[in-house]
């Protein structure tokens, strides 16, 4: 690990290792890029004199591409270590004046989202959804082996964490009953922020090459909207309400020490799928609701990796653009999962909290707070949201 001389950060889940970019403003102030380091964020604009920093979004420097993003993070790292602090006229004096405390800043929606997409990866979440809404069918559909299922989402409504979450309306089960969703829902996904785009009529390259890294994200789902809505096109509005992101994107380059293989498949994927080096991440997610941790489910044995989602994607020549977001899919993992409706099984076994109340599903007042963990003391920061009622 590399020291830093900023107050705290080595202790934190946010020490040089980590290093996310995000979205913050002061009082007043116009919205731009920084840097978490510990309990700080760092005003790159005036550090690193590049006014692509002073963007209200990270757009602008996620499109410089992979070259840029190395070599933006090699500066701060040195500028931020530990052996340069004492130097005379050396960087921590430049600096310091541009760290600011997080409790005095306000985060906001880090990238201006392009086009959003959700897949479906966990094989323990699919065969459970399958079991649950297709009881009398094989829980996994023929065709879930040999393609990452996904869907297309809607861009505009994903918003930053902290944003309250308004109960939707809709037609729901059992249809065409309308009113607001009485099995509101959280899906706890790790998303993948595109910064290189491609061509029309283009296959993406490398994984590396156009992803500039990743965030935490729920996908907010009415489960009786959905349940209704669904055949055979796929979810619509029933999670098109909200879908919420962690204000802090974590470069690829932070998680080196979390790479692992990726489940074994099988069948053998066709050609195009085939895994080029080992995309799957050791992380280790926190689902807590109002406070108390209801699941702990890991993201390590997904079956589908984020290489070949982002594969599959563009093999028909749709393009990429800079900003493009795509999920995993709920992260479920043997015994541990990351939705209500699998951790209460559709609502048969609700989940008891300690002020002696349960929950099925979600009521008005109720917070989700979804956190992570990688290997080597790495925060991916947390994505929160409180339900209100509907109008
Ligand atoms: O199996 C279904 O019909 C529904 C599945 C989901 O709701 C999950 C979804 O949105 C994709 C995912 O998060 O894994
Ligand atoms: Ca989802
Ligand atoms: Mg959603």
């Amino acid at each position: 690990m590399t020291r830093s001389w900023v107050p705290g950060a080595d202790e934190s889940l946010f020490g040089l290792d980590n290093l996310p970019y995000g979205v913050f403003s002061r009082p007043g102030e116009a919205p731009r890029v920084g840097v978490r380091v510990g309990d700080h964020v760092l005003d790159l604009a005036p550090v690193l004199h590049d006014e692509v920093f002073a963007s209200p979004t990270l757009n602008a420097f996620l499109a410089r591409g992979r070259t840029a993003w190395r070599e933006t993070r090699a500066r701060l790292r040195t500028l931020l270590a530990a052996d340069r602090a004492d130097e005379a006229g050396g960087d921590r004096a430049v600096v310091e004046p541009h760290l600011i405390p997080l409790d005095q800043v306000t985060m906001h929606l880090p990238v201006e989202v392009a086009d959003y997409v959700d897949f479906y990866a966990s094989l323990e979440h699919a065969s459970n959804l399958g079991r649950i809404f297709r009881p009398d069918e094989e829980p996994l559909k023929p065709n879930w082996r040999h393609l990452p299922v996904g869907y297309h989402g809607r861009a505009g409504t994903v918003v930053v964490s902290g944003t309250p979450v308004r109960r939707p309306c809709g037609q729901r089960m059992p249809g065409p009953s309308f009113g607001p969703s009485a099995r509101l829902d959280i899906e706890a996904e790790l998303a993948f922020v595109v910064g290189t785009p491609t061509r029309p009529g283009e296959r993406a390259g490398a994984f590396e090459d156009h992803v500039f890294g990743v965030t935490l994200l729920n996908d907010w789902s009415a489960r009786d909207i959905q349940a209704w809505e669904y055949v055979p096109l796929g979810p619509f509005l029933g999670k098109s309400f909200a879908t919420s992101i962690s204000p802090w994107i974590t470069p690829l380059d932070a998680l080196e020490h979390a790479r692992v293989a990726g489940r074994e498949q099988d069948p053998v994927p066709l050609d195009y799928l085939r895994r080029q080096s080992p995309w799957g991440l050791d992380l280790t997610l926190r689902v807590e609701l109002n406070g108390e941790t209801i699941s702990t489910p890991s993201y390590r044995d997904m079956y589908w990796t984020p290489d070949q989602m982002l594969a599959h994607m563009t093999v028909n020549g749709a393009s990429l653009r800079t900003g493009d977001l795509y999920a995993s899919g709920t992260i479920s993992s043997e015994g541990a999962f990351g939705s209500l409706i699998e951790v209460t099984w559709n609502g048969a076994e609700p989940v008891k909290l300690t002020d002696g109340t349960t929950r099925a599903f979600l009521e008005d007042g109720d917070t989700v707070t979804i956190t992570a963990t990688a290997p080597g003391g790495i925060g991916l920061g947390e994505v929160t949201g409180r339900i209100t009622s509907a109008t």
